[in-house]
């Protein structure tokens, strides 16, 4: 699917507890190969209300694989290659709030990311580029997730800070109440280097954290388990697919890129010389960066 401007597309990546989004209209799982390897799962083209839209199941149908474990590089290559423009992540997040309790979304707008065992990169020796992550999350989109949240009366927080761990062990009381202190709202172990990824790939990424539990510090509430997580899952992956399906008709009129600058993210970003890229990894960074790369020179 070529991209044109003026013609978003919206990419869903659905985390725990959402594995699929009913309702779309002429869907079709497609395999979409990627060169940094296997994205999580075959890809879902559809329509939601005329708006083309790509689903990918993040863990996978099923939730076969876990978070360390996932090619968030293959998975955002592949939403490229699809032709998305703008993704819009769904988790499920632990509360490090009293006021944030189960069943409140939050549309984070930082991170803080603690995961230290992913590729965090396409780039790497031989093309080297640096794009900023000061705002990894796009406001844009963000605004129109909001929008939704209040037409369908979802208790909401705009704007929120993530911490990104490893897992796949839940945190222990010592760290939860650490991040507390660092200001964090919500806990999870997925949206790092995800975000950092559409980044570089010039996509919008907006990301929803439907809060679970309330981690391990709270002394009133049972330290999280996935039992846990998935009983308030089943409560609220239905609004998170309502709020899928109210959100994309909203970005169907927004003609040309992002004015918050997501998709020009590598004009001033990539630092290696033209005569000194690596061909393979250029060539494996079609999709990604194509727009800003000049076809290496031919070697004499
Ligand atoms: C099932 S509890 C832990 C699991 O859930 C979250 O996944 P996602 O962000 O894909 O919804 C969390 O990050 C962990 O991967
Ligand atoms: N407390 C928690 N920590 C990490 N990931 C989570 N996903 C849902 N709840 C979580």
């Amino acid at each position: 699917m070529a991209h044109q401007h003026g013609s978003p597309v919206i990419g869903v990546i659905g985390g725990s507890g959402i594995y699929d989004i009913p309702g779309l209209t002429n869907t079709r799982w497609e395999t979409v190969h990627s060169p940094f390897g296997e994205p999580s799962d075959k890809l879902m083209f559809g329509e939601l209300g005329g708006q083309a839209m790509v689903f990918l199941p993040r863990h996978g149908r099923g939730h076969r694989i876990p978070p360390s474990e996932l090619n968030f590089r293959a998975n955002i290559d592949a939403l490229k290659r699809a032709g998305v423009t703008e993704i819009l992540s769904v988790s499920a997040v632990g509360s490090l709030r009293e006021d944030l309790p189960p069943g409140t979304f939050v549309l984070v707008d930082q991170f803080i990311d603690r995961s230290v065992a992913r590729a965090k990169s396409f780039f790497g020796t031989g093309l080297v580029a640096h794009v900023s992550l000061a705002h990894p999350t796009c406001g844009r989109l963000r605004a129109a997730v909001a929008e939704a949240c209040a037409e369908l009366d979802i208790p909401h927080q705009v704007g929120g800070t993530y911490l990104v761990m490893e897992g796949p062990q839940f945190s222990t009381l010592a760290e939860s109440n650490l991040y507390r202190t660092w200001g964090c709202d919500v806990i999870g172990m997925t949206n790092m280097p995800e975000a950092g990824l559409a980044r570089e790939a010039e996509m919008c990424y907006a990301s929803v954290a439907m809060v679970t539990d309330y981690d391990c510090w709270h002394p009133d509430h049972d330290n999280v388990t996935v039992e846990a997580v998935v009983k308030v899952l089943l409560e609220n992956a239905d609004k998170g697919r309502s709020l899928v399906k109210a959100t994309v008709p909203r970005l169907a009129d927004r003609a040309g890129p992002c004015e918050k600058g997501c998709q020009t993210a590598l004009d001033f970003a990539l630092i290696t010389h033209p005569d000194a890229r690596d061909r393979t990894l250029a060539s494996q960074l079609d999709a990604v960066a194509g727009r800003v790369m000049q076809p290496p020179p031919d070697p004499a």
